[in-house]
């Protein structure tokens, strides 16, 4: 036995249920618990126990987290408990990150070349696109993949036998069979393995090699719920030495079937594991008793769910609120609404950091964004662009990848023209397409040489070496003329990365695996392999919650992205028949989950709301969501009455000290309404009536609030704006909102800045048209020959057709100068990422848990729980045509339509405010650029993109 930890705080606190699960000496152990249960804190603490008192060696020990920020958490905080830096040696990560240590060092026992890379999403996708292409596949290519990784997925089977021919095959299966074959040909020759074949490889291995895991004593898996098939094969071959697992999780919570997840691994867990004890934790620490009752209500419709009980710590609270709207405009206004009326009834004890609006699909953000953008609200998406993910960022990448793995055909291809060297997408297509059929790298075939041999000089060096050769800051300058400051801060601030990840590598330590007797271990003595594993894995780095700057910002999320937070305050919009059950799921009772979960996120306010009309000229109505429509009583159809007393409820559940009084009601603007009567309870009562073309105010009977919105920014502006607005909100490019990438971004304040350019120009235009009328048909107007920084934006078109750039000083001018009118003409086209919006969701039901000598308390039979998958993002149903130009030069001549390649996040309004003063006049502040104080280099690997500062004098508006 070990002694015991210096310092036992992690055990601090910690209820019976979850101390004994952390000190149970079974083998394997179930933590089945509701949501706000302390799953992950028990989790981490058994890690503790286990090393500290049951006394395993930390690199004996596998945990496996459902993202790459949970196992950067969770190591954190085991490594306060221990305290002497003996949690570097765990093995924690995600089943990716873990099983790409294990094929790095032992691979080339199953015949792996160990300098293989990984093939990102954007890889695959290219891949399979042009396999379906030159093979002439009738196939969707999206359909294909997605049909390849959940093959692999599955984990039973090698892909050489999934792909066996089998008698009564449909023409489309032999056509999947053969891109699945001609795609992992592919990956073959090129040394690639995509995310999935990095479990289904190391599943191999292990069952091959044993002894690769013989040391290992103990497997903790998190958010079980999650895993799918290869997985569980997976914790199993961890576990194969000592069979000692710990699992925790929550059936309710499974929502993402859709991504492979393998119904039923808890139930084949407790039937092969036979002596497994199962600890439930009963007592929730998050919410108020009425948002946790109220969830129950939900999830308990469910009745062939696994029940478990989940009783409230904190006090009763407030009850939730249904909210029924007009139309998904009303409704975003009344979100917006509100948020202020809570901010301030707080006196700002409730940040605009401490709410959350989930939405079930990506598109629903729309309405949102430009509500928030008109009220000039920030805010972050979960699940934006990443810093890596930037072309600029990913074509060094790219570089690096065919330094290290010359033969990888896609990445060399991507920057073959990048800078341009006159070679047209056709030649490398042409290349690619030669590579492929006659198997060799296209590398080989264009210098006919073995590849460069290693280089002995560092990653930073490399990288500098490189941006020097390519002249990459001048490539910049002539390919983004309008932001190549911006791009080149941002190349700067990699190459800064780079340096941190080196020093950390020396400062920590590799992550090599424990030697283990009679088997050599390969050692990656390479810096530049390990630093792209870890920029390929860390795709699911969440983005938003880790912001360096300290601007409150509310967050809008996808249901799915926010699993496992929690915030203070949570809407969900769209709480209809169709939306959520979304119309194209299959799986009811996933759609019930996901409800269960968003509302599950709230601490101390929940909202629910609807739009009872698709939109203000539809004429059939939404009906509400039948998840909800039987305890709609249940709900408050207003918001709460935010009194002193409420506020010091909430105020306890938070742990928080509520303003005085005076504080609060001192801060009031005149008229402020302190109750939720702006909109009406009732909509339908309203029907008909309009805005009042000022505000966001109907013009019904209960309008009584002051405008909220800055002159010209309001309902009527964006409704009769006489100019279609040439970009998309975040959500109007719904396809890109997905955890892996966001490209070509508008933020909300960037809209609501063109907003008010867009006004500007029909005043302006409006001024032309009755100047024109007082001028002879030649003459020009004076204004044309004067650029002051006083004026409005002249009209877009106008400009564009004088030829002129907008007026320097004006604030708004980046919005409508041509260059800005370039910039979102490329914005894609929105095509909707099925990941969020139109995914399918299996057809398979919950099946019954298996009878194992368990019964629920209540007698009747346990069920079983279905799981999802933990890994990267799975292929989605959008395709790229070649994949070539996609995420490097976007706009060759010779080459297909241009690829986004916008700097999306410079306008995202989590990085820029513009802060309306008027018609004529603004500040437009450009944000902050990734800090690089205290934050290690993968931490800001995994960081979605941060723009950085540039003030321009005179450019950029005042300051
Ligand atoms: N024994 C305890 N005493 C007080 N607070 C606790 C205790 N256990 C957990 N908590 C708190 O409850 C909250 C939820 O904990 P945690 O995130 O671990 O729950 P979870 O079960 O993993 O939730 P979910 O399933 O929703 O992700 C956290 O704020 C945590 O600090």
């Amino acid at each position: 036995m070990a002694q015991p930890a210096p310092n036992n705080s992690i055990f601090d606190g910690l209820n019976e249920s979850q101390r004994r699960a952390v000190t149970s000496a079974a083998d394997t152990v179930a933590i089945l618990a509701g949501p706000g249960s302390g799953k992950t804190q028990t989790l981490t603490a058994r890690v503790v126990w286990l090393i500290d008192h049951v006394g395993y060696h930390p690199q004996d020990i596998v945990v496996a987290t459902f993202t790459v920020k949970a196992a950067r958490e969770m190591k954190e905080r085991i490594g306060k408990s221990l305290g002497d830096g003996r949690e570097t040696k765990i093995i924690l990560g995600t089943f990716h990150s873990i099983a790409r240590r294990y094929l790095a060092a032992y691979g080339r026992l199953i015949g792996l070349n160990e300098k293989f890379g990984i093939a990102d999403d954007s890889d695959s996708r290219a891949i399979i696109v042009r396999i379906c292409k030159r093979l002439q596949l009738q196939v969707d290519p999206a359909h294909a993949r997605a049909w390849i990784s959940k093959k692999k997925a599955k984990g039973t089977e090698m892909p050489s036998r999934v792909v066996k021919k089998e008698p009564k095959k449909t023409p489309q299966l032999e056509e999947l069979e053969t891109c699945y074959r001609e795609y992992q040909k592919h990956l073959e020759s090129s040394n690639l393995l995509d995310y999935d074949d990095l479990l289904v490889r190391c599943a191999e291995l292990l069952r091959k090699f044993p002894a690769c895991v013989s040391n290992i004593q103990a497997v903790l898996v998190d958010e079980y719920q999650d895993t799918n098939g290869i997985q569980y094969d997976l914790m199993k071959l961890f576990a194969q030495q000592h069979r000692r697992i710990t699992i925790v999780g929550d059936p309710d919570q499974s929502i993402y079937g859709w991504r492979s997840a393998e119904i039923g691994n808890l139930w084949k867990l407790l039937r092969e594991f036979r002596a497994t004890e199962e600890v439930s934790l009963e007592q929730n620490y998050r919410s108020s008793e009425f948002i946790l009752n109220l969830s129950l209500q939900v999830i308990e419709q469910d009745t062939k769910r696994y029940k478990k009980s989940l009783k409230p710590v904190h006090n009763k609270g407030t009850r939730p609120v249904l909210r029924r709207l007009i139309s998904p405009d009303a409704e975003a206004d009344w979100i917006i609404s509100e948020i202020r009326r809570i901010i301030m009834m707080s006196g700002s004890m409730i940040t605009h950091n401490d709410v959350a609006i989930l939405i079930r699909s990506a598109y629903l953000s729309r309405h949102i964004e430009s509500s928030l953008g008109k009220a000039g609200i920030s805010y972050r998406m979960v699940g934006g662009l990443k810093f890596y993910e930037r072309a600029e960022i990913k074509t060094i990448i790219d570089y690096l990848r065919v330094i290290h793995q010359p033969e990888n055909n896609d990445a060399l291809a991507r920057i073959l023209n990048v800078p341009r060297r006159g070679v047209g997408d056709i030649t490398i297509r042409g290349l690619l397409e030669e590579a492929e059929t006659s198997g060799m790298s296209v590398w080989r075939r264009i210098s006919q040489v073995d590849g460069p041999n290693d280089t002995p000089i560092g990653l930073v060096q490399i990288i500098e070496q490189l941006l020097s050769s390519l002249d990459f800051q001048r490539h910049l300058q002539t390919v983004h003329p309008e932001d190549h400051e911006q791009r080149w801060a941002n190349v700067q601030e990699f190459v800064a990365l780079a340096g941190d990840f080196v020093k950390e590598l020396e400062l920590k330590g590799d992550e090599s695996l424990p030697e283990i007797e009679g088997i050599e271990q390969a050692k990656e003595v390479d810096v530049l392999p390990r630093f792209l594993a870890n920029v390929a894995l860390a795709t699911d780095a969440q983005t938003g919650d880790d912001d360096q700057d300290s601007k409150p910002r509310v967050t809008i999320s996808t249901i799915h992205a926010a699993k496992g937070l929690e915030w203070p305050v949570v809407f969900v919009p769209a709480v209809y028949d169709g939306s959520i059950p979304h119309s194209r799921s299959d799986d009811i009772d996933e759609e019930r989950r996901l409800l269960y979960v968003a509302m599950t996120r709230a601490q101390s306010l929940l909202y629910l709301s609807y739009p009872v009309r698709p939109s203000s000229e539809a004429n059939q109505n939404n009906e509400m969501s039948p998840f909800v429509s039987s305890i709609s009583r249940s709900f408050a159809e207003k918001g709460p009455c935010l009194d002193r007393h409420v506020m010091k409820e909430i105020a306890k559940v938070l742990g928080r000290e509520l303003p005085s009084d005076e504080k609060i009601f001192g801060a009031l603007p005149p008229g402020f309404s302190t109750e939720d009567n702006l909109f009406p309870v009732d909509p339908e009562h309203v029907r008909g009536l309009q805005w009042d073309g000022q505000g966001d105010v109907f013009n019904g009977p209960r309008a009584k609030r002051p405008r909220i919105h800055g002159p010209g920014m309001g309902k009527a502006a964006e409704e009769e704006r006489p100019w279609q607005k040439d970009y998309l909100t975040t959500m109007e490019q719904a396809s890109k909102f997905t955890i892996s990438n966001l490209p070509g971004f508008i933020s909300a304040s960037a809209h609501q800045a063109a907003l008010v350019a867009a006004n500007a120009a029909a005043e302006a235009k409006r001024k032309e048209e009755r100047a024109q009328k007082l001028r002879l048909p030649q003459q020009k107007s004076i204004m044309a020959f004067v650029k002051t920084g006083s004026e409005p934006a002249p009209p877009p078109a106008a400009l564009a057709s004088a030829g002129q750039t907008a007026p320097a000083g004006n604030a708004f001018s980046k919005k409508s100068s041509p260059g800005f009118q370039q910039l979102v003409a490329k914005q894609p086209q929105p095509v909707i990422q099925p990941d969020l919006a139109s995914h399918k969701l299996g057809p398979k039901k919950m099946p019954t848990r298996p009878t194992v000598g368990h019964s629920t308390n209540d007698g009747s039979k346990g069920k079983a729980y279905p799981c999802f998958s933990s890994s990267p993002p799975r292929p989605d149903s959008e395709q790229n045509g070649n994949g070539i130009s996609e995420a490097a030069d976007d706009d060759e001549d010779d080459g297909p339509p241009p690829q986004p390649t916008r700097a999306a996040a410079c306008l995202h309004a989590t990085t820029c405010t513009t802060v309306p003063k008027g018609l004529g006049s603004s500040v437009f502040r450009r944000p902050a650029g990734l800090g690089r104080d205290s934050i290690t280099p993968i931490e800001k690997l995994k960081k979605p993109f941060k723009p950085l500062t540039i003030n321009k004098p005179g450019r950029g508006g005042k300051m």
